[in-house]
């Protein structure tokens, strides 16, 4: 492919664009306590806004911010941003932002869901613009406060005043996103890869085969604990060296006996078959049929998801790793 991603780093981009601009950060959970903290440290005039006092409420409190409900914080605001969950954005649009939208407001997201499938659709006299970490809110933070940041997505859905993406890497630039890079994409692009990455490795595609892996020995007889260091304590090492040093220097740092076995094995198991699977996953995303099956799922209280995690908490991985999580802090590095 010929095409060549546009990428915006530190010395490309400018906060002028937010400097006195009042900004309402909707949420503060995962994203929302790390945009919050990481735009207010860059200088930006942030308010929290939250539909109840409980939690979350607390924290923010406990970080310094004197949280608001949410319409009254919207009320105010020259720019929103959306750090709720994804099923509960268009409900919060609907009755705490819509009702107070005036001409010349940004509409923020952190991930293209509720715009691409058409949940929430805004005025054509309002900025629709996102900025998505490629990394879990509690990353996004720790990163910035070490002086590093995870690198952001930027993208336009609506460009009413005409400066929405300099707004954007604006808000980047005030995450840490351009730290590092803010690459330019679309709410389509962006919406469909992130779904179909969390779901077929960083989150469904990891879970699953470690959790197999790791079932598959203890059903061959081998100890749990034996099974839980080798098929999901010790992946961090190696994904931390292919996010080092990229594969070439993982296999430098492993034998030639793991090297070859992986070669030859790793094929048997990911084989034509799963990569078949992985093209109908991305397809069910592509095709909005995923997108559908989870709004139907949220509808009915989120079944198989509360299902989910009641299992996952209380497998033998997780009861295994538990019993062994003294060990790996005790073993961690110190600085
Ligand atoms: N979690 C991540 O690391 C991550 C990464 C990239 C993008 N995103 C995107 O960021 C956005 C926020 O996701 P998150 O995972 O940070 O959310 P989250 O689940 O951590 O959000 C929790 C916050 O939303 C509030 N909340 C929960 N249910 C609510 C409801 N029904 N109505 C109003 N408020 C409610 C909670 O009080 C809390 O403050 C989503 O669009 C998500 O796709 C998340
Ligand atoms: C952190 C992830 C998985 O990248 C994000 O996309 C999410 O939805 O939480
Ligand atoms: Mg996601
Ligand atoms: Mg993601």
């Amino acid at each position: 492919m010929s095409h060549i991603a546009k990428i915006y780093t530190d010395k490309d981009t400018t906060l002028d664009p937010m400097k006195g601009k009042k900004i309402a950060v909707l949420g503060y959970g995962s994203q929302g306590r790390a945009w919050a903290l990481n735009l207010r440290d860059s200088g930006l005039q942030v308010t929290v806004g939250l539909e109840r006092e409980g939690k979350s409420w607390e924290q923010a409190k406990a970080d310094g911010f004197t949280p608001k409900k949410t319409e009254d914080a919207v009320k105010d605001a020259d720019v929103v941003i959306f750090l709720v969950p994804d099923m509960a954005q268009r409900l919060v649009y609907r009755e705490r932002v819509q009702p107070y939208l005036r001409e010349g407001m940004d509409l923020v997201f952190a991930h293209g869901f509720n715009i691409h499938y058409r949940l929430i659709e805004p005025p054509s006299n309002v900025d629709v613009y996102m900025v998505a970490p490629k990394g879990p809110g509690p990353i996004v933070r720790d990163f910035y406060v070490k002086g590093g940041g995870v690198p952001v997505l930027v993208a336009v859905h609506q460009n009413h005043s005409g400066k929405a993406l300099e707004k954007a890497l604006a808000i980047a630039k005030a995450l840490g996103g351009t730290r590092a890079g803010a690459i330019e994409t679309t709410f389509k692009e962006e919406t469909e890869t992130d779904l179909i990455g969390e779901q077929t490795i960083l989150v469904g595609g990891v879970m699953e085969l470690m959790k197999a892996a790791f079932e598959t020995l203890v059903e061959m007889g081998y100890q749990p604990e034996v099974a839980y260091f080798e098929t999901i304590n010790e992946l961090k090492m190696i994904v931390d060296l292919i996010y080092d040093k990229g594969f070439m220097g993982m296999l430098r740092a492993v034998s030639d006996t793991a090297k070859y076995g992986g070669f030859t094995v790793g094929k048997q198991v990911i084989n034509e078959e799963t990569r078949r699977r992985l093209r109908e996953a991305a397809e069910k995303v592509r095709s909005g049929k995923f997108a559908e099956e989870w709004i139907e799922e949220y509808g009915r209280g989120s079944p198989t998801l509360s299902k989910g995690l009641e299992e996952m908490d209380k497998s033998l991985e997780e009861q295994t790793g538990r019993r062994l999580k003294e060990i790996i802090e005790r073993g961690r590095p110190k600085s």
